[in-house]
Parts: C-alpha cells; structure tokens; sequence
C-alpha cells in the first residue's frame, strides 16, 4: 500500500512523490536500511515502522489523536453556529456584522497562548463564524 502525505492544503499525495522532484530520489520519509525501496513508508499497519512494539504504541496513542480531532471539529462546528447566531442577533436588531474589538480581543487570547500559530488559528475561526472579511 503506497503511503499517503497529507499537504497543508488537506490534499494528499503519495509519500514517495516529492512536489518538485524529477525522478524519485531519495525518499526522507524512509528509515536508512528500510528493507521497503518502493517509498511506501506505511508497513503493515500503516504505522510507519516496522517495529512491532513501536507500531502497538503508535496505534494506541492514535486512537486519543482521533478522539481529540472529532472534538476539535464538532467544537468548532459548534463555534461557528455560535457565532453565526451572534451575527444574525446583531444584524436583526440594526447593529454592525462585525464587532473589532472582540475580534482582536480573540487573536489576542490565542497569540498569548499558542504564538503566531494561534493568530493564523484563531484567523481561521473568525472566518468560519463570520465569513471573509
Ligand atoms: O462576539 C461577537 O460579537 C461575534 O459576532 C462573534 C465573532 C466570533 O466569531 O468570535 C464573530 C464576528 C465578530 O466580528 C466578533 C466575534
């Protein structure tokens, strides 16, 4: 099974598929003496090693990723409704689309906590609320 490297785009691409490369040279992915030349990093159990110790752990912690990322997308499903109610509420009663100030208030609380990854973060969550500016 050939081995798939998710893009900063949510696209995926072939592990052994380099954007840029003209032949398919050496493969970074791939542990120096992997018995696997076919740039399929994966191994049975799509751990990436081959190391069966390792893989059981890979796998267990992974089942906690996976629950993490299911409440991390309903919460922010549930932020953006949130804030889609607050917009629709504000523009009802005559009042702005946008309220500034909260919305620094907002990348100011994530760039505290997170660095310049909250800001593009919390930039994010704002345009699902409330669209593009
Ligand atoms: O808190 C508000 O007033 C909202 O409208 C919600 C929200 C947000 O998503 O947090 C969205 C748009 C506003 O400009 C500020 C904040």
């Amino acid at each position: 099974m050939m081995a798939d490297v998710m893009q900063s785009d949510g696209a995926q691409r072939a592990a052994g598929d380099r954007p840029g490369a003209v032949d398919g040279g050496a493969d970074g992915d791939r542990p120096t003496g992997s018995a696997n030349g076919t740039g399929d990093t994966s191994t049975g159990s799509g751990t990436g090693t081959e190391d069966s110790a390792a893989a059981a752990r890979i796998v267990a912690i992974r089942e906690r990723i996976d629950e993490i990322d299911r409440t991390m997308i309903a919460l922010w499903q549930e932020r953006a409704a949130l804030s889609q109610q607050v917009g629709a509420t504000r523009i009802a009663s005559g009042g702005t689309r946008l309220v500034l100030s909260r919305e620094r208030q907002i990348l100011e609380r994530f760039r505290e906590a997170l660095g310049a990854d909250g800001t593009q973060l919390a930039l994010l969550l704002l345009r699902a609320g409330r669209g593009p500016l």
